[in-house]
């Protein structure tokens, strides 16, 4: 029983730290796990290919969580590997935790689709995001459930969520070139200064009124400044990149910055934000939005 799953990483329109709301979207950067399930097995060992001492709970827990909803209480392996860097604001915790969770469907040999009255639907990727979310609460490695990234990374496009209630309020496709700027230190969410995000909260709100409004550029270049300064980071990158993009800001707790460019505005220039930002320690990745969310393989 082998199931293969891969979610998308994604970046931040709106750091659900301060209110509960938050807003994302999906990229091109993908997350793939491979679960073998065994009856016999006790319990679930987990392996990340990319870093040999990262915390396992976290996708260890999607299995068994996803046994006991859907299977027999099986346990197994699973295995990741990735291309979202861990602990960087690209949700790679929300990636590991969906793919590993739609493997283990595959596994279970379970048709994953979107329409809950869809009798050929066994389980929608809405509910195994929903899981996913448990786990990582359950893991520890999230402050408010990070629904927000959950979504983008399952269903790609940008998302518009209460994570207080896991609750989809907006989910609308976007075509943005990316670029992102990835510092050489990390940031686990669950270490961050949430005191400090709910000291902006006005910001948060006004935030959420411009997603709300479908005005996600404007939304996430604010988002940006009040978290940069909420959280300690420098906004610098963020001014580089303002005249040459749609939207700019610093990506969930950090340390990524993450700039967008609508293909479409002339104005915008890429590559003279990745010349700015060229200079600084860490990597520059070009990548694009995808619409189209996670996937069993
Ligand atoms: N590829 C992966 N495989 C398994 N678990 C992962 C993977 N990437 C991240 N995680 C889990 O997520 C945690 C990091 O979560 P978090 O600090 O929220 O980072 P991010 O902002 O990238 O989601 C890690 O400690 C680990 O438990
Ligand atoms: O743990 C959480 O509840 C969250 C973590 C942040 O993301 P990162 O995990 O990318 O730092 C933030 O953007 C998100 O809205 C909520």
């Amino acid at each position: 029983m082998e199931g293969r799953a891969a979610a998308l990483g994604a970046g931040t329109v709106l750091n659900a730290l301060a209110t509960g709301t938050g807003a994302a979207f999906g990229i091109d950067v993908e997350t793939r796990a491979t679960v073998e399930l065994d009856p016999a097995a006790d319990g679930v060992a987990g392996e990340i290919a990319e870093d040999a001492d990262a915390d396992t709970d976290l996708i260890e827990r999607c299995v068994a969580l996803a046994t006991e909803r859907w299977g027999g209480g099986e346990g197994g392996t699973v295995r990741t590997d990735s291309d979202v860097p861990l602990a960087a604001g690209l949700k790679s915790s929300s990636a590991a935790a969906n793919a590993t969770v739609l493997a283990t469907c595959d596994a279970l040999g379970l048709a994953v689709g979107d329409d809950p009255d869809d009798p050929a639907v066994d389980v929608t990727r809405l509910e195994a995001c929903r899981l996913g979310v448990r786990a990582a609460r359950e893991a520890g490695v999230t402050v408010t459930g990070a629904f927000d990234d959950a979504t983008a990374s399952m269903l790609g496009g940008v998302t518009v969520t209460d994570n207080d209630a896991d609750e989809l309020r907006v989910r609308e496709t976007v075509d943005w070139e990316v670029l992102i700027w990835t510092p050489p230190e990390r940031a686990y969410s669950a270490d961050a200064d949430v005191a400090r995000c709910e000291a902006v909260a006005p910001m948060a709100d006004l935030v959420a009124d411009l997603a709300l409004d479908g005005r996600y550029g404007e939304a996430m270049t604010v988002n940006g400044l009040a978290f940069s300064a909420a959280l300690g980071f420098d906004a610098d990158p963020a001014v580089e990149a303002m005249p040459h993009t749609t939207a700019v800001s610093l990506s969930g707790t950090g340390p990524s910055v993450v700039a967008v460019a609508d293909p479409a505005d002339p104005e915008t220039d890429l590559d003279a934000v990745a010349d700015a930002w060229g200079d600084r320690l860490g990597t520059l990745r070009r990548t694009t939005t995808r619409n189209d969310g996670a996937a069993v393989e």
